[in-house]
Parts: C-alpha cells; sequence; structure tokens
C-alpha cells in the first residue's frame, strides 16, 4: 500500500496542529516519524490510518492486494488473508495500548480484527496465536488471560499482535517501545525488520532514533506541525545542518560522536548505526600520552587504510570501509533510496513546492512518483509555533491568556462563568417550547463559537450522546395507545414526539453549555471560584474544600470520560470496520467500549485518589490559593449580558 499525503493541514480549536504537509510513503518502505511532545506525530498517525479527517488536503492510499499476493508472513503462516488489511486501512498501534484493547481475552482481542475483515473463526485462534507469539506473548500463557490485568509491556505487546493479525500491508506504530522492558525491545526491533523484509509498509513514531534512524528507509520530521523534512533517512543522518536539531531534537549518540571522530579526521565517514561506531571504536588504540584522546588506525587519512595502519597490522576500522573498498561513496545511501526518492528537499529550503512529480528513477514499479515536497518556507521558525500557553497561575494571568489566544472570554472571571452557567441552565430547564430553546442555541452556539470552540469539538463532544437523544425522542412518540398510526402494538404519538424533541434538544443544550464552560475554564480557576462561592458554608462545619476538590474532578472528568470514549471508538476502528451494519455505535459496538471505559474510569478513580493521598492532602488545613480571583468591570458586563439572555429566555417560554 502506498500513501500520498498532500497539502494536509488539520486544526484542533482552532489552533493550528498540522500544516501543509506533503510527503509520499512508497510501498513497503519504513518511514521514521520524529519531533518533539505535541508536534502533531500522533495526529498525522490517525489522519494516515483514515481515522481522522483533515480540514484539508488529501490523503491517497493506493491498495496493493493483488501485489500482497498469497505471501506467508510469520503472522499468517497459512498464507491464506494476504494483506487483509488493504483495502480497509492501514493497521495503527496507538502510543496508549489500553486505549486498544476491548475483549474479554488476549485471544478474543487479537483476533477482533480478523473477524471484521471476514476471516473465519476457525482459522482466527491460529492466526491469533501466531501474532502473539510473535510480539514475544506465549498462547498457551495469555491467550486466556484478560486484557486489562496484563502489565504495560505486556499490554503493548497485545495490541501490536492485533495489529499484527491481520497482516497489513502498512502498519503505523506510534511509540511502539515505550514501557517495554530490553528483551521486548528487542523483539520489537527484530519483528520490525522482519515486516520490513516481508514487504509491510512501516510508519514507527519515536523518540528513539538511535534504534530506529539506522532502520528507516526514509524519515519525516515534524515541527510544530510543519514538515521540517522529509525524505531519505540516511540523507538525514548525514545532514550537518542541524534539521534534527532545528526540531528540538537530539541526534542519536552514534552520528554525535561518529560526526565528532570524523571532524577530528579519526573516522572517514560518519557511522550509519551504533553498530558500525561500535565496530570502528574497536579499532581504536589508545592515543599517545598528550594527544588530546584516543586515536583510530590510518586517522587523518579520509579514504581509507594508512600506511601507519598496515604497519600497525590493524585492520581499518571506518565504518565505511566496505563500500570504500568496493569503490562506492562510503556515506551515499543504499541504491534503494536512490529508487525510491528524487533528491531530498530539506523543506526549510524547499519553499512552498507542494509534490513534485518525479523522474523514472523516483518511480517505483507499481505506483506513482516518490517524491517529497512541503509548503514551509525558510523563514518559518518551524519550531516556534508556540503552543497555546499553559493558564498561568498569577492574578495577571487570566488575561494575559485571554488576550494571547485572542478570546476575551477565556478571561474572564471564573466567578461570572459560575454565573452564567447557573442563569443558563435554570433558564434551559425552564424553557418550555422551541422559540425560547432555539434562541438559546444560537446564543450557545454563537459562545462556543465566540470562545473559539470548534465545529469539530463540539461533534466529538455531543456525538456520543446523540444516539441516547434520538432514542429519548422515539420512545416519547410512542405510546400504547397513542392517536396516530400504529407502529406494531404501539401508536405513534405527536405530542410524544413534540415534547421529546423539546426535552432532547434541552438535554443537549444542556450538555453544550457543558461544554462551553469546561473548554473556556481550566481546573485551578474554577476550583477558586467554587470555593469562594460556598466558603460561608465553613462556618456550619461542610467541608468546603473537598467539595470543591469533587467538583472541579467531576467538571474535568467528563471531557476526559468522552475523550477516552472517543480514543476507544477509534481504536476499535482502526481494528478493521464491519463490511455492513452500522459503522459506529452498533449494539456490538457499544457493549465492547463499555467494559474498558468503566475499567479505564476505575483506574483513573484509583490513581488520582492515591496522588491526591501521597502529596499529602489534608481537608482540615486551610489551603493557599494558587490564584486571586480579580472581578472587573468586563466580569460585570458579562454577568449583566448572561442575565439578560436568561430573562430573555424566559419571557419567550411565557408567551409561547
Ligand atoms: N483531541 C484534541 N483536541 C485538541 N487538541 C489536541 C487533540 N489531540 C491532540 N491535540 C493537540 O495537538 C497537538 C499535537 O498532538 P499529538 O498528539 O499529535 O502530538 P505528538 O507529536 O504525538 O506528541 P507526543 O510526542 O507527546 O505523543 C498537541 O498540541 C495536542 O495538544
Amino acid at each position: 500500500m502506498s500513501v500520498r499525503v498532500k497539502d494536509v493541514s488539520l486544526r484542533y480549536n482552532g489552533r493550528p496542529v498540522l500544516e501543509n504537509l506533503s510527503f509520499e510513503l512508497p510501498p513497503g518502505s519504513f518511514t521514521l516519524l520524529c519531533g518533539t511532545n505535541g508536534s502533531g506525530k500522533s495526529t498525522l498517525l490517525r489522519i494516515l490510518a483514515g481515522l481522522e479527517r483533515p480540514d484539508s488536503g488529501l490523503v491517497e492510499r493506493t491498495g496493493d492486494d493483488a501485489a500482497a499476493g498469497a505471501a506467508r508472513t510469520l503472522s499468517d503462516p497459512t498464507g491464506r488473508y494476504p494483506g487483509s488489511g488493504a483495502g480497509v486501512g492501514p493497521a495503527l498501534v496507538f502510543q496508549q495500548p489500553e486505549n486498544q484493547l476491548f475483549a474479554g481475552t488476549v485471544a478474543r482481542d487479537v483476533a477482533y480484527g480478523l473477524g471484521q475483515r471476514g476471516v473465519p473463526k476457525r482459522d482466527q485462534a491460529a492466526l491469533a496465536a501466531a501474532a502473539l507469539r510473535r510480539t514475544g506473548l506465549s498462547p498457551e500463557e495469555y491467550a486466556e488471560r484478560s486484557p486489562y490485568l496484563l502489565s504495560g509491556g505486556e499490554k503493548r505487546r497485545a495490541a501490536i499482535a492485533g495489529a499484527l493479525a491481520v497482516s497489513p500491508r502498512l502498519l503505523l506504530l506510534d511509540e511502539p517501545t515505550a514501557g517495554l522492558d530490553p528483551a521486548g525491545y528487542a523483539g520489537l526491533l527484530r519483528t520490525v525488520a522482519e515486516l520490513k523484509a516481508e514487504g509491510v509498509g512501516l510508519v514507527v513514531s519515536t523518540h528513539d532514533l538511535d534504534r530506529f534512524l539506522p532502520l528507516a528507509d526514509q524519515a519525516v520530521v515534524l515541527a510544530g506541525g510543519r514538515l521540517l523534512y522529509a525524505g531519505p533517512a540516511a540523507a538525514l543522518a548525514e545532514d550537518e545542518r542541524g534539521i534534527l536539531e532545528q526540531a528540538g531534537l537530539t541526534p542519536p549518540a552514534y552520528l554525535a560522536l561518529g560526526r565528532r571522530l570524523v571532524r577530528q579526521g579519526r573516522l572517514t565517514a560518519v557511522p550509519r548505526s551504533e553498530a558500525e561506531l561500535l565496530e570502528a571504536l574497536a579499532g581504536l588504540r589508545p592515543a599517545p600520552p598528550g594527544s588530546g584522546g584516543p586515536t583510530l588506525p590510518g586517522s587523518g587519512t579520509p579514504g581509507g587504510a594508512s600506511a601507519g595502519n598496515a604497519a600497525a597490522g590493524g585492520q581499518t576500522r571506518t565504518p565505511g570501509q566496505n563500500a570504500a573498498r568496493s569503490g562506492a561513496d562510503p556515506i551515499k545511501p543504499p541504491a534503494v533510496f536512490g529508487s525510491r526518492f528524487a533528491e531530498p528537499k530539506l523543506l526549510a529550503d524547499a519553499g512552498p513546492a507542494g509534490i513534485s512529480a518525479g523522474g523514472p528513477a523516483s518511480r517505483a514499479s507499481n505506483g506513482p512518483a516518490y517524491s517529497v515536497g512541503s509548503s514551509a518556507s525558510a523563514s518559518d521558525p518551524a519550531a516556534g509555533r508556540p503552543a497555546v500557553p499553559a493558564e498561568n497561575a498569577s492574578p495577571a494571568g487570566l488575561p494575559a491568556l485571554a488576550r494571547r489566544a485572542g478570546r476575551p472570554v477565556l478571561g474572564l472571571d471564573p466567578r461570572a462563568k459560575w454565573a452564567a452557567l447557573l442563569l443558563w441552565s435554570l433558564a434551559l430547564l425552564g424553557a418550555r417550547s422551541w422559540p425560547p430553546l432555539l434562541f438559546m442555541a444560537v446564543v450557545i452556539l454563537a459562545s462556543g463559537a465566540a470562545a473559539g470552540i470548534s465545529r469539530r469539538t463540539l461533534r466529538r463532544y455531543l456525538r456520543p450522546a446523540v444516539p441516547m437523544l434520538l432514542l429519548f425522542w422515539l420512545i416519547s412518540a410512542v405510546s400504547w395507545n397513542g392517536p396516530g398510526p400504529a407502529i406494531g402494538p404501539l401508536g405513534f404519538s405527536p405530542e410524544g414526539a413534540v415534547s421529546g424533541g423539546l426535552s432532547a434538544l434541552r438535554l443537549g443544550l444542556l450538555l453544550a453549555l457543558g461544554l462551553l464552560f469546561t473548554e473556556t475554564t481550566t481546573g485551578a480557576p474554577l476550583r477558586e471560584a467554587m470555593e469562594w462561592a460556598i466558603a460561608p458554608l465553613r462556618r456550619i462545619g461542610i467541608p468546603v474544600r473537598n467539595w470543591s476538590l469533587v467538583v472541579q474532578i467531576t467538571l474535568q472528568f467528563a471531557p476526559w470520560m468522552l475523550a477516552k470514549l472517543e480514543d476507544l471508538q477509534l481504536a476499535l476502528a482502526s481494528r478493521g470496520r464491519p463490511r455492513s451494519g452500522p459503522r459506529r455505535w452498533s449494539p456490538r459496538q457499544t457493549a465492547m467500549l463499555v467494559t474498558p471505559l468503566l475499567i479505564q474510569i476505575l483506574t483513573l478513580g484509583d490513581e488520582l485518589s492515591t496522588a491526591i493521598e501521597s502529596r499529602g492532602y489534608d481537608a482540615s488545613r486551610p489551603r493557599t490559593p494558587r490564584l486571586r480571583l480579580v472581578w472587573s468591570p468586563r466580569d460585570t458586563r458579562a454577568l449583566l449580558g448572561s442575565a439578560a439572555v436568561a430573562l430573555i429566555c424566559l419571557a419567550l417560554s411565557r408567551l409561547a
């Protein structure tokens, strides 16, 4: 499977996360995806997997089921299900493996994707066992265990097994080595090398350049959501202009040391892996006293063995020795790179090139031209795109945040927001007809837009509630003796349909109001405001501090839960979409999501209480406020405006 990414951009809440990315993944190539935290790697992987749609740009996947033939792979020893992932999308292993495990047993979990792809049950167990073995988990020991009770590293292996089981033609691994022990790490590297040899395309997002850069055919470097480099991995390793450093990354130790030795004239070429460096270092002779360090045989004679070296009887230990002997440039990438890629473009130099057509030499046998390009410009301080700042703890922090983010609503005093939440909730609960509800819908949507909440976020937040609201509406519209047309033993009730519709809309608006509140207020100010409001209750012995903590956690818990639900759903989708029936929220899928979600909620609750205890939380002791609340005239205006909205809503309710 080859993938062409062209001008892909994505924003979250109006903030650019990926900007104009263009590159290609040739079939069967191994691509290293690197960048600092938050540079957009996971987001890009989700887009490549087809689990997230970019706001603009194209991702074209060219499946190659036919090309896969009936190849036997270690995960599919039968050879009967070649590339079962092709045409359904690449397999993605998420950064957090616990988001990816659903079923009651490891074996069933690993086999889930096979079922989705129509592999008969009788073959599923053998394929799942082969995939488990491949990740170092013995099926005899693990197949019947609960995936939720595995250790972190075992969960990761099980998640990888689930992806391997379907013999994907393109496998996307998001930081796959996190949490693996040395044996697991070595096993993963072995598996990656085997998959590459089998012709499986791989994209690995990782911070471990030392291990993965030498294995990779090409590299994609992101900085602040922009493409800083896309091209042969070998060229990136040779790059002296500091692309990796520009991206905020540390070059692999073998490269840093190798470059230094080359500069000192002790190596003729930069080693291409840790093993090459070690091989070269093995030939080091202790330096003569006062010479400033060890030397390599033949040092200072780039190009090969020196007379001195020969006289010493030592072998030349330059990393490029084999290539040098065979007459090839020791640091030139292997020919295969040349056949797959056009000249690499260091994108800081590339200008707004976009995808460029490669010449015949850059064409793979069954795919389009492979070349890379970008619209990043040299003047772009690519790494310098400011992240949305964390909320400042100082009193000046909130207005400063608002000014920076350009959204005045973010800088309002949280007490004003609490009051607005209360007033608008009461107004919604009191609204019994369409006009006030529609009025509130307009106001809430407009406030959300003013606060910079994107439609995407709103959709993500409300989507899980939609089936419930629709069901609620449906149930309201039928009754045993409804006057309308009969639906089986039931009758349709127009009145029920209207009142159910009103209630569903009211509930949806309350949810949207909750989103508006939690998206515009972070935990600390929210808690300060809450504690301020209920402080007088302390005098009558109410544990005010506990209450505010509970409210803070609960309010932040709701978006967390929805985000988890979304993650789980994405992970389910990544394991293969059903061939028929609803793609989302089918009863089967919903049932599969409930258990892992509950387990994650319980785990988080447990971890939170441990964290609170371990930080010496004592409800009886007064707390030093994290920030001082400052009420400004703007807050008064906002409060009066909110009250006016609530009054209009109530007035419309009365009029209707
Ligand atoms: N659902 C979301 N809503 C809003 N912002 C998001 C969402 N998911 C990711 N982001 C933001 O998008 C940016 C890129 O996130 P992403 O997870 O892709 O980064 P990453 O390169 O994988 O980071 P890491 O190395 O830490 O895993 C980050 O700033 C992140 O905060």
